[in-house]
């Protein structure tokens, strides 16, 4: 296990605000209750980074997300040890009808991650969406992304019906680590291949390392934004010491390109990451975005085009009220500066604290 890796100092939040432009990116098919993607990008020495958190995220959780788009403008990635990382498409929580025109935008995948337990839905919803895909798809990885929305006992039921079509894995079948932890151990008892991977249970945990010291997955889903950027997702697997399928936070290219430099990053990437999804939207803001190619993306920068800046410009009030919430973002990392190191907050100064510890999210 190596050490956390030294936190970097962060820019003022005037050197951030300068850059900083708001995209409103419509979605092909609607994800996570999200139409529209709005994110904020803004421009460091080392290229873009990107800052999105989800519109409901309060300004602890949105902190992180922050440090991410800090890392990815001023400081870059690490070294990258392959050249290209195998992603899946993902299917949201559409009706079997839907799911051949969702897969057409990915080209051709090894591994499709299907949306089941959506709200509104029966498990004989997610039947007919993951028959249609293992119809059109006969030798592809299948996963599922439960999103928390079972709970334990009906975890189990939809995991026996939905056994027939070989998943690799589940991700998050149940809101809770002790859930986690119950569904797991009853799927080894019966004897089940099905793996259980962690997502929200890392990400939106106060101790991300919980669910992997509890035994509670198999792997675990990791993106970078709401873990801090790349370095510290890093530090997250590294001691975790469970394999890790790396995962797109609905971001336009620029965010994916962190993803992608995680992925890239680690030694060992035994299953297909959730990094396709700019396919998932309507636009983007590269004109070479960060699509699958054969299954797969490149390990590349990303160029931003300026008049795809000013096509998917948000309006000017909710511009206002992303600049807004970078502030109040900015000012949750520089309090996190001062409690972890106890210095004098250094907010409004250039290049002054770091982005280290923000556990908190
Ligand atoms: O993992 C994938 O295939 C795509 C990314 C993805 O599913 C998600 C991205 C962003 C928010 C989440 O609701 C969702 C997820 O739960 O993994
Ligand atoms: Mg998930």
């Amino acid at each position: 296990m190596t050490p956390p890796h030294p936190a970097p100092p962060i820019p003022s939040l005037e050197e951030l605000a300068i850059s900083a432009r708001v995209v409103s990116i419509p979605m092909r098919v609607k994800f996570r209750g999200v139409l529209e993607r709005e994110s904020l990008l803004v421009r460091g020495p080392a290229g873009w980074g990107e800052f999105c958190p989800f519109l409901e995220y309060d300004d602890a959780e949105s902190a992180p997300w922050l440090a991410s788009a800090i890392e990815a403008a001023w400081f870059g990635f690490p070294s990258a040890v392959r050249t290209r990382v195998p992603v899946n498409a993902t299917v949201p929580a559409v009706g079997p009808d839907a799911v051949e025109g969702v897969l057409s935008r990915f080209g051709a995948v090894g591994a499709v991650k299907v949306k089941v337990a959506e709200k509104g839905q029966s498990l004989a919803d997610d039947v007919a969406r993951i028959g249609e895909v293992r119809r059109l798809l006969p030798d592809a990885d299948i996963k599922v992304d439960a999103n928390g929305g079972w709970e334990v006992g009906e975890a189990l039921v939809a995991l026996d019906a939905l056994s027939r079509f070989d998943l690799q894995y589940v991700e998050q079948p149940v809101a809770d680590i002790p859930g986690l932890r119950a569904v797991r151990l009853e799927l080894r008892r019966r004897g089940e291949s099905v793996l259980v991977a962690a997502d929200e249970s890392v990400r939106r945990q106060e101790d991300p390392l919980l669910v992997a010291r509890e035994d509670a997955a198999d792997l675990l889903v990791i993106k970078a934004p709401p873990l801090g950027g790349v370095r510290r997702a890093l530090d997250i697997i590294d001691r975790a010491g469970l394999p890790a399928v790396v995962s797109s936070a609905l971001d336009t290219s620029v965010g994916i390109r962190a993803g992608v430099a995680l992925a890239a990053a680690l030694p060992d990437l035994p299953y297909a990451c959730g990094l396709a999804t700019v396919s998932l939207m309507a636009g983007d803001v590269a004109d070479a975005p960060l699509v699958a190619q054969d299954g797969h993306l490149p390990v590349r920068d990303v160029a931003v085009s300026e008049e795809k800046l000013q096509r998917f410009a948000a309006a000017p009030a909710r511009r206002q009220w992303w600049l807004d919430r970078l502030g109040r973002a900015h000012a949750v990392l520089a309090g996190v500066e001062r409690d972890s190191f106890g210095r004098e907050n250094d907010t409004g100064k250039s290049h002054s604290g770091n982005t280290g510890s923000t556990g908190e999210r």
